[in-house]
């Protein structure tokens, strides 16, 4: 694993654009797994300065976003489908039939997942995977759990995590229940995974997943078993490794 270090939030969103960039450059139709949070917001405000100081273009990028609030409509204001559009998609000129994300209004659940699963799979998989940290360490919406699961599935949010994410939304009781995320396989698959991390609040989760035993109930800890992954973060996130 490789540690970068940013002094706050706007270094670390820039540094993550840097990479970000970089793959871009090397592999114009890469293949970039996508994130949501907090987290992220900037390193994607970066990322559209720099498409519109034409530095970076995103015409052959194929998109995978890790996970989508179940039952919500892509025009949501809440769901991640709205929240990409708003922070990155409608500001550079990634093509719409390259943007995915699970559909969480799918009639049936299950064949969605396999066909999220089998899409990630055509597009020869994923090339940069951007994370953020859930509280409880999740990654995507891969709560803990007793088993790591390996496949996109339908999975009941845990109560932090209802908690953690009703900032976004005017009432509690609007938090949806249940969310659709890929599962630990196309991340681990990633050919490199870039976490990104801001904030105190995020430190003990960081030395937890990072330096802690690896196991389901930690999901992030398994990314201690990947070849290539960068913690990219801020000094407060970083303060107790
Ligand atoms: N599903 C998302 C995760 O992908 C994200 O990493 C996490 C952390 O969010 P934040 O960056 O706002 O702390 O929140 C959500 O639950």
């Amino acid at each position: 694993m490789k540690i970068i270090l940013a002094e706050n939030y706007l270094e670390m969103s820039r540094k993550a654009a840097d990479i970000l960039c970089a793959q871009i450059t090397l592999k114009p139709s890469s293949v970039l797994g996508l994130a949501t949070g907090s987290t992220p917001i900037g390193a994607y405000q970066e990322l559209v300065s720099r498409y519109q100081e034409n530095k970076v273009s995103f015409s052959r990028i194929r998109a995978v976003n890790l996970d989508e609030y179940q039952g919500l409509s892509p025009d949501d204001q809440q769901s991640y489908a709205y929240f990409m559009r708003r922070h990155l998609f409608d500001f550079v000129n990634i093509l719409p039939e390259n943007c995915h994300i699970p559909n969480p209004q799918a009639q049936d659940v299950k064949e969605e997942c396999l066909r999220y699963d089998r899409l990630i799979d055509s597009l020869g998989g994923i090339d940069l995977q951007l994370l953020g940290l859930g509280r409880n360490g999740h990654i995507g919406f891969n709560e803990p759990g007793e088993t790591f699961m390996k496949g996109t599935h339908c999975v009941a949010l845990s109560q932090s995590t209802i908690e953690a994410n009703r900032r976004f939304f005017s009432d509690k009781e609007e938090v949806p229940r249940q969310a659709l995320t890929v599962g630990m396989a196309p991340i681990m698959q990633a050919r490199q995974v870039l976490l990104l991390v801001s904030g105190k609040d995020k430190a003990p989760m960081v030395k937890e997943a990072f330096f802690g035993p690896v196991t389901p109930w930690v999901p992030a800890s398994i990314l201690q078993l990947h070849k290539d992954v960068i913690l990219l973060g801020d000094q407060a996130a970083l303060s107790e490794i």
